[in-house]
Formats: C-alpha cells, sequence, structure tokens
C-alpha cells in the first residue's frame, strides 16, 4: 500500500487526510507533520494518523504532500530535501508556488505534481487540478490522481493555469459559502426562519448544481427557464445587473489569480531577503507601522485601473527596496505603456514597446527621474538619479492620451495607443539623494470589454484629508502591503507600504467602473468572458547606490 505523508496538516492538509480515512485509507499509510505539538497530538486524537517530524515522514512515504502555506514551504523544503529519494512523488498543494520552486529546492530529478485541490475534499466532491513539473511524467500523475480521487473529481491540466484554476475552484468554496451567507441575511430580511432559511438556501444551491452537472444544459438556458415574463426573477436579476455583480466576481477572481502570481514572487523574494542577511529562517513579525525612530518610512499609492497604470514607487506586491535612508510620502511617476486597441484584434497581444519612466517633482519643475528603456527586454532597467524631492504637496493630475502608429502583426494592423497618466503626490526626503534603479516589468490583467477609453479614470487631487479618510475605509489591499526592508548594514526596517484605491468613490461605496454590466453576453464555458487582457504594470524600486 502507497503511504503519504502530509506536510503541514493545517485546514487542506488536514481535510484531505480526513477525506482519505472517510473514503477507507487505513491510517497506519498516512502520516502527518505538524509545527506544534498540541496541533499533532489532536490530529492523531481525531483521525489516528502518525504525526512524525519532517525527516521521519519522509523516510517512510512514497507520496509527500506539502500543505504548508506558501511563505513556509522554501524552509520546509530546506529540511526537508536531505531525506527525499528516487522512487518518491512530491506533490505540492500550495497556492502560488510553481512546480520549479520546489525543484530547485529538492535533489535534482525528484517529480513534482503540483495540485490544487479544494476543501469539498472532506465530503468526496473535490475538484483537483493537477499539473506535471518538468521531471514528472503520466505515471507520476497517475500516482497523484489516485490519491486525489477518492476525494472528489480530478483534472489535469498545464501548470500555467494554475493561478486561474486556485482563483477559480481553490478559493471557489468560500464564495458559494459567501453567497449562501448572503442569501441567509436577505432571507432573514424577509422574515424567515433562520434554519429554514439555510435549509432552503442549502437545497437550492445543491439543486442547482446538480442540474448545471446532470442536464448539462448552458447556464444561462437553466436561468432563462426559471425567469418568467414579468415573474419574480427577473426582478432579481436587474437587481443583480444594476449592482454589477457579474463584474465584481470577474474582479474578484481576477484578484484571487493575481494573489497567486504574487505568492511566487514573494516567496522568491522572501528567500533572496533571508540569503542576503543571512539571518534566521523566517521572517520577523512585523507590526506594519513606521517603528518610531525608523529612518526609513515609505507610503506609496496605487490606482488600480482597469488594466491601466500604477503609480508610484511600489509594484502590486508592494516589493520594495530602498537602500538608502529615504523618506517619501509617494512620488508623480508616469508609465507609458501600449495597449491593444478595442476592436478585439490585440486580444492576446501586446507588442513590446519601450516603456519610460518619468518621476517628476513640482508642476514645470525639472523630474526627479527620467528615462527610458530599451525594447523587448523582459524586465527591462532604467535608471536615473533622483534630482530633486520637493517639500510640500504637488497636487497635479492630469491624462494625456496618444495614439501610436498602428503595429503590425503578421499582415494584421493593430492600432495601439498610450495612455499617460501623470499623478502628483507629495515628495520629501530627508537625506542624500540616491541613485534609484527601478525595474519595470509587466503583467497580464484583465480590464473590462470595452472600457479602454476608461482605463484612466479621472484622478483625484492629492488632499491629505481625502486621504487620511482612505486609510480608514473599507479599501481592499490595505493589510497584505505590510514588509520589512533591508537597510544598509543589515538592519530591518519597518515599511509601511499603503496601496489604497485613490478613487473618491470608493469611500461611498459606489462602483469603481462606470459601465454597465454586459447582460448580453452570460459568461459560460461556451462563452468568452466579459474581460479582455490588457496591460498592468509593475513597478519596483528594487536597488539604489
Ligand atoms: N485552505 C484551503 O482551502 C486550501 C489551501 N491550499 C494551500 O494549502 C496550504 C496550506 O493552507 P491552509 O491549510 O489553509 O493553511 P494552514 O495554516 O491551516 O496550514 C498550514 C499548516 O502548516 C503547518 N506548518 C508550517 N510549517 C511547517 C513545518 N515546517 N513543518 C510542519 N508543519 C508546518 C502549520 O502548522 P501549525 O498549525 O502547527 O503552525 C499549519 O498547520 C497553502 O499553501 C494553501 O495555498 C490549497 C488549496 C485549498
Ligand atoms: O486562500 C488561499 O490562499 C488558499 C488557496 C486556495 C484556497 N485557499
Amino acid at each position: 500500500m502507497t503511504t503519504v505523508a502530509v506536510l503541514g496538516a493545517g485546514k487542506i492538509g488536514q481535510t484531505v487526510l480526513a477525506g482519505l480515512c472517510r473514503a477507507g485509507w487505513s491510517p497506519d499509510d498516512l502520516i502527518a507533520t505538524v509545527r506544534r505539538r498540541e496541533h499533532g497530538e489532536a490530529i492523531h486524537a481525531e483521525l489516528g494518523v502518525r504525526v512524525l517530524d519532517t525527516a521521519a515522514a519522509a523516510q517512510a512515504a512514497d507520496i509527500i504532500a506539502v500543505a504548508v502555506k506558501p511563505q513556509d514551504a522554501a524552509t520546509l523544503l530546506e529540511s526537508l530535501s536531505p531525506h527525499v529519494k528516487d522512487g518518491q512523488l512530491v506533490v505540492s498543494l500550495c497556492a502560488g508556488l510553481p512546480t520549479a520552486f520546489f525543484e530547485k529546492r529538492l535533489p535534482d530529478s525528484i517529480p513534482v505534481v503540483r495540485a490544487m485541490t479544494n476543501t469539498p475534499a472532506l465530503v468526496a466532491e473535490a475538484i483537483t487540478v493537477l499539473s506535471a513539473g518538468s521531471h514528472a511524467g503520466q505515471r507520476d500523475l497517475d500516482v497523484a490522481e489516485e490519491l486525489f480521487r477518492p476525494l472528489g473529481k480530478t483534472l489535469r491540466l498545464a501548470e500555467h493555469h494554475q493561478d486561474a484554476v486556485t482563483a477559480l475552484s481553490g478559493s471557489g468554496p468560500a464564495y458559494f459559502y459567501y453567497l449562501v451567507e448572503s442569501m441567509t441575511d436577505a432571507a432573514i430580511l424577509l422574515g424567515l426562519p433562520r434554519a429554514d432559511a439555510h435549509e432552503l438556501i442549502v437545497q437550492t444551491i445543491v439543486g442547482a448544481a446538480a442540474m448545471r452537472r446532470d442536464t448539462g444544459d448552458h447556464p444561462v438556458s437553466l436561468r432563462e427557464t426559471v425567469t418568467s415574463p414579468a415573474g419574480t426573477t427577473i426582478n432579481a436579476v436587474r437587481e443583480l445587473e444594476r449592482h454589477r455583480v457579474r463584474s465584481a466576481i470577474a474582479d474578484a477572481v481576477e484578484a484571487a489569480r493575481d494573489r497567486g502570481r504574487q505568492i511566487a514572487e514573494d516567496a522568491d523574494l522572501a528567500v533572496e531577503n533571508r540569503r542576503r542577511r543571512g539571518g534566521p529562517d523566517h521572517e520577523p513579525a512585523v507590526d506594519g507601522q513606521r517603528h518610531a525612530g525608523d529612518p526609513l518610512g515609505l507610503r506609496c499609492r496605487q490606482k488600480r485601473h482597469g488594466g491601466g497604470h500604477v503609480l508610484g514607487l511600489t509594484d502590486p506586491t508592494g516589493r520594495i527596496q530602498v537602500l538608502q535612508p529615504l523618506q517619501l510620502r509617494g512620488l508623480l511617476g508616469t508609465v507609458v505603456r501600449p495597449h491593444p486597441s478595442a476592436d478585439g484584434a490585440g486580444r492576446d497581444h501586446v507588442e513590446p514597446h519601450p516603456p519610460g519612466l518619468r518621476v517628476a517633482g513640482a508642476p514645470g519643475a525639472p523630474p526627479i527621474l527620467d528615462g527610458q528603456v530599451g525594447a523587448g527586454a523582459d524586465q527591462p532597467r532604467l535608471g536615473g538619479r533622483i534630482r530633486d524631492l520637493t517639500h510640500g504637496a504637488h497636487p497635479v493630475d492630469r491624462r494625456d492620451r496618444h495614439h501610436r502608429p498602428a503595429i503590425r502583426r503578421g499582415q494584421q494592423p493593430l492600432q495601439t495607443r498610450t495612455d499617460t497618466t501623470h499623478r502628483a503626490h507629495q515628495g520629501r526626503i530627508n537625506d542624500a539623494l540616491p541613485l534609484v534603479v527601478v525595474q519595470i516589468g509587466e503583467r497580464q490583467s484583465a480590464g473590462d470589454t470595452d472600457v479602454v477609453d476608461q482605463h484612466v479614470q479621472p484622478p483625484e487631487r492629492v488632499d491629505g484629508r481625502r486621504h487620511r479618510g482612505l486609510d480608514r475605509g473599507t479599501v481592499p489591499d490595505v493589510t497584505r502591503h505590510r514588509q520589512t526592508v533591508q537597510l544598509p548594514g543589515g538592519a530591518l526596517g519597518g515599511l509601511g507600504v499603503d496601496i489604497g484605491d485613490h478613487d473618491p468613490r470608493a469611500l461611498s461605496g459606489q462602483p469603481f467602473r462606470a459601465r454597465v454590466t454586459d447582460a448580453v453576453g452570460g459568461a459560460g464555458e461556451e462563452r468568452d468572458l466579459a474581460v479582455k487582457p490588457s496591460h498592468g504594470d509593475s513597478l519596483s524600486v528594487v536597488e539604489s547606490r
């Protein structure tokens, strides 16, 4: 019999173990590892599986499933690697981390399969998507499939789909629970007893899912069957459209997908930071606030456009390293990007274009940083000297639009347009003017169909009161941007990177985009999702001298 060790038996690891036990696996063939002793005792008491340390678990197992948080994976692999031997299979359940991350840290030729499962594994209703790493073959996928099949369905997909899969089915159960919660609240509002409401909702969701699965009918057709002319359902649907629920779902799933990508970048960066520090193998806790007396505090702000521009010396993950005692309160950044035309011809194609970056001081003053980078490079680098950072506020916002000549893609002309957004922020510096090298990366993101003309939202004037208000408001993306940075001499500094949405409508809960949802094209597997690829920018200060 195959022996499986789940390294990091937390929520999903324990769910997998419990699901296997329920499916008839003997607890003798299952091993768990955890960090905390009492957690291990609880798992043993509940499931009867062995709880061992990493080395013993690795030695005893045929399949080693890694289910720690992505940020703990490098540390775990360090202690795991010496004990992995030929003939074993490593299965990663970690969101975001590519198989290459594991391969790099394991002995050569150890096969790695990336698996994204979900919590319904507990009741044999999971969907697990499997992707082979570069040393894994069909046989390894077969072995992994055997492990997950008792937990529900399995599917094999190329690894580049895994972040999307994670956003859809890995995180997916949470979306449906959110819907159940919301419908329960609605039922309470209508005066139904909670227990009855719960039964109605759960059975409706199960019934609807079974209809979709068993009839194979398109969701639009299934919905139309429920939607009587001048009836009740159409009134509800109209409200859902009015509140742009379809668009909110697209944004939510996209945000989850993006987070998966960031996790991989963050994991690599964390390892690199540890290596450079030569310090302990875990990140020290940071309170997220600027430490008293810390010479470094950095607040950059990012405006999220629909596939538009990111401003400020930060990237969407907040990965920032400034090796000078530098204090900024944001900068004026101008990022120039080509966008494919709205005619659909450039759907998945963006011509390489030399991006430019300009970090300006006060209006009319010489630029702080100015440069162009060469075309075609993956991670073009741009260097420039910060020449001037004037004190005080420079509230200037404007947007320019330039139509660029058509670019040929095969025989097909591609009209590209470049949006240039200017956003003024306060700049303040309390030490020598550093040379900052900025790295510009690109990432694909999705914007609403036909919203090219809205990519650049009318910018808001930078005004301290509003920003303080936004900081307190329910703006997403704020809390995850808390990091440590390395200061010269190996010291660690607290860095509070506060990324918020500058759009004043966020405060009043108004939707970000002005366009109504396209109700005609219902999303479904036979149709294209009502989004199109466009460019996002990724901007990070990576070095300074
Ligand atoms: N939750 C979900 O629905 C899904 C999660 N995933 C992925 O699974 C992974 C775990 O997520 P989740 O279960 O939610 O997180 P949890 O925090 O619940 O589980 C992680 C577990 O790893 C343990 N751990 C950390 N480091 C070590 C180590 N060095 N040795 C042994 N055990 C260790 C922790 O132990 P302790 O508690 O003792 O600190 C904890 O129990 C993530 O990578 C996530 O992306 C994938 C699909 C779905
Ligand atoms: O939220 C997460 O990161 C994990 C991955 C998929 C589901 N839960």
